[in-house]
């Protein structure tokens, strides 16, 4: 669906080279996966995005979307794919039912053709009883749903989703999730960036971890943990100041030790087992957390940075 060999975004300044906020990737999406697209604010997740929707020139390298050239072919491109962007861009003036009809209307189908389809997407997104509702009386999960509709007005096969649930609450986040897995159960492609961890976990099959605009990982979300982090990680909280010494005290425990501006992580197999043996030495946390390795683990070892940083 999607195929990157070196892909470079430089932006222009005033004065000196510009800006390169991408700096040669290389992707391949392929048809019918969730492929993400995970890093820290600024590492060019949505440079690479506005690229692949063809709206942002390429300037390095080739870039392939349903076997097209977004330089020669951006108006094929674009009338194939959907883009659900950062911001809700939605039309104030009009109501639910009319935001998705005017967007069909947009795409040149056929009134009738686009008054089924916005039924039926009302449906999907749960939103048919808001059918008569303004834009502004939606809550922001119900506004991001009606995004992710309007987006599909055209059945696109590829949908592009620019971090689909920033600003939601949990509940509204796992709706919106819902929606995303019974796309991909349709068939379509999702390709989504996100700095939410548990987002990447739970929805994509395979992403790439970017970071200062290059890719630092690539895989499936279970296996990137497997390969570069423990089972288990445990958080150890100390009194300010007590971590470097602490670290050293403890740096056996594990297979490695990171230390956080106010915790330690002792990346191990068994977390209990490195909790026990603290205290065992005479150690006393403020407080201890045993959990599994996540994505952000992944993240903090290719980076040496949290992902919020
Ligand atoms: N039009 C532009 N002109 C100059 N620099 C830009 C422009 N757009 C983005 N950048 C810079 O490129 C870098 C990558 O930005 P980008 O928006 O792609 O990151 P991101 O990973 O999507 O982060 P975020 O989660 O904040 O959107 C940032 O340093 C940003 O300031």
């Amino acid at each position: 669906m999607i195929t990157a060999r070196g892909l470079r975004k430089r932006f222009r300044q005033t004065s000196g080279d510009g800006f390169e906020a991408v700096r040669g990737i290389d992707i391949d999406v392929r048809k019918g996966e969730a492929f993400g697209f995970l890093g820290p604010n600024g590492a060019g997740k949505s440079s690479t995005m506005r690229m692949i929707a063809s709206v942002s020139p390429v300037t390095g390298g080739e870039l392939r979307i349903l076997g097209m050239d977004p330089a020669v072919d951006g108006p094929a491109i674009r009338g194939r794919i959907g883009v659900c962007p950062q911001e809700d861009n939605l039309d104030q003036e009009l109501n639910v039912f009319d935001n998705l009809y005017v967007y069909g209307r947009y795409f040149g189908l056929p009134k009738q053709v686009v008054r089924e389809r916005v039924g039926e997407l009302l449906e999907f997104a749960k939103l048919t009883e808001k059918a008569k509702a303004k834009v502004d009386e939606l809550s922001g999960g119900m506004k991001r749903r009606l995004t992710i509709a309007r987006s599909l007005i055209n059945r696109p096969d590829l949908l592009l989703l620019d971090e689909p649930t920033t600003g939601l609450d949990p509940q509204a986040r796992h709706l919106l999730w819902d929606q995303l897995f019974r796309l991909k159960q349709a068939g379509v492609t999702l390709v989504l960036t996100t700095h939410y961890m548990d987002e990447a976990e739970q929805l994509c099959d395979r992403l790439v971890i970017m970071d200062k605009g290059v890719i630092v990982a690539e895989g499936a979300p279970r296996d990137l943990i497997r390969e570069h982090s423990t089972r288990e990680v445990a958080e150890l909280r100390f009194g300010v100041g007590e971590h470097a010494a602490h670290a050293e005290l403890l740096a056996d425990l594990g297979d490695r030790i990171e230390e956080l501006p106010d915790r330690l992580l002792v990346y191990a197999e068994d977390g209990e087992e490195v909790v026990a043996r603290t205290h065992e030495r005479g150690l006393q946390p403020i407080a201890t957390l045993v959990r599994r390795s996540t994505l952000e683990d992944v993240f903090l070892r290719l980076t040496g940075r949290t992902l919020v940083d």
